[in-house]
């Protein structure tokens, strides 16, 4: 392998992905952004190395022939609107970017000017886990409840459709909730850590009982590298982090952590038709890739707080 597509690389996933891919390979990247509000030029703060690296701001539905002045060996496609809430708003963008936007990168595969691509994908695709499941294997059938998961799911569903009707080697990672650096404010995690640090109220939604399933990004960074490099066209790969923990207990880890008073926790209206529970089984790319989570929620949580820390120092 030699030369990498990354869409969507001023993302939070798609920005560390390509740090991940600079920093241990010496493969070229090239990352083809339209820099909606959720893409930053900043998120690529790091050495970015002129002959093996370039950036494009193109939309996926019309990248420019420049950027196909190479074949690729692989498309990687992080380039989604990725908010739930959002996507309960206002569900076209996600129709328009995460399905059509699929179908685009699927085309370049079919036109010989990618080898491959690595759909970039969800647990929430599964719906919610029902009493007495314990974790969404890569079987489990997709009962999308929401815009933005009905709008992956069937991303999933076009890419299965051209590796069953063309066997074009298409393959599909489908990560628990991240977490990590440079994640956007409006997630639970960034947003919880910000508003503390201001001393301002933190909403809750519901109860604060429903339960994700937690993974570093760099983890997740690394799962999807090793599927680009060994896994089979075709395939699913669940990705998670054996971290499950509900909504109030990361909330009050991170005020912990902070020492903030537990009063800022405010309880309010539940999110519409709200996934109570996510937990993946993360068998298969363990057995078949030898990849498994190495940061610890703890280690995790602490790299993110004091990340935010800092840079609001720096901004101030
Ligand atoms: C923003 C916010 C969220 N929440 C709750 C709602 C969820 O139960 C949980 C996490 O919410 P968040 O919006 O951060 O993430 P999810 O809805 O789980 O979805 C995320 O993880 C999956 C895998 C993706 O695929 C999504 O792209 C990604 O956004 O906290 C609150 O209680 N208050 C808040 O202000």
């Amino acid at each position: 392998m030699k030369d990498i597509l990354v869409t969507g690389g001023a993302g939070f996933i798609g920005s560390h992905f390509i740090e991940y891919l600079l920093q241990t390979t010496e493969l070229r990247v090239t990352n083809v952004d339209v820099l909606t509000y959720a893409g930053n030029l900043r998120n690529l703060d790091f050495e970015l190395p002129d002959h093996r690296y370039r950036f494009f701001q193109e939309d996926i539905h019309q990248m420019s022939e420049e950027v196909f002045d190479r074949t690729y060996d692989c498309i990687v496609n992080f380039a989604a609107e990725t908010h739930v809430d959002r996507s309960i708003e206002e569900a076209e963008p996600f129709l328009h970017t995460n399905i059509l936007g699929t179908f685009q990168l699927i085309q370049k595969v079919m036109e010989g000017k990618a080898r491959k691509l690595l759909q970039v994908s969800t647990d929430e695709v599964y719906g919610s886990l029902d009493e007495g499941e314990a974790a969404f294997t890569e079987s489990h059938p997709l009962m999308a409840n929401n815009p933005y998961s009905a709008s992956k799911a069937s991303a999933d569903l076009l890419v299965r459709s051209y590796f069953q009707t063309y066997k074009l080697p298409l393959l599909i990672t489908r990560c628990s909730n991240n977490y990590g650096p440079k994640q956007h404010p409006e997630k639970l995690i960034p947003k919880t850590i910000e508003k503390a640090m201001r001393n301002e109220a933190i909403p809750i939604y519901g109860e604060g009982k429903n339960i994700r399933d937690w993974l570093y990004v760099e983890d997740h960074c690394r799962a999807i590298y090793s599927v680009m490099q060994a896994g089979q066209p075709g395939e699913v790969y669940n990705i998670g982090g054996h971290c499950e923990k509900s909504n109030l207990e990361i909330v009050n880890m991170i005020l912990e952590y902070l020492g903030k008073s537990k009063t800022l926790i405010t309880f309010v209206p539940d999110r519409l038709g709200h996934d109570f529970h996510y937990a993946m089984n993360w068998t298969k790319v363990h057995e078949a890739l030898g990849w498994e989570p190495r940061v610890s929620f703890e280690e995790g949580i602490a790299k993110t707080i004091e990340w935010t820390l800092e840079k609001t120092m720096n901004r101030n």
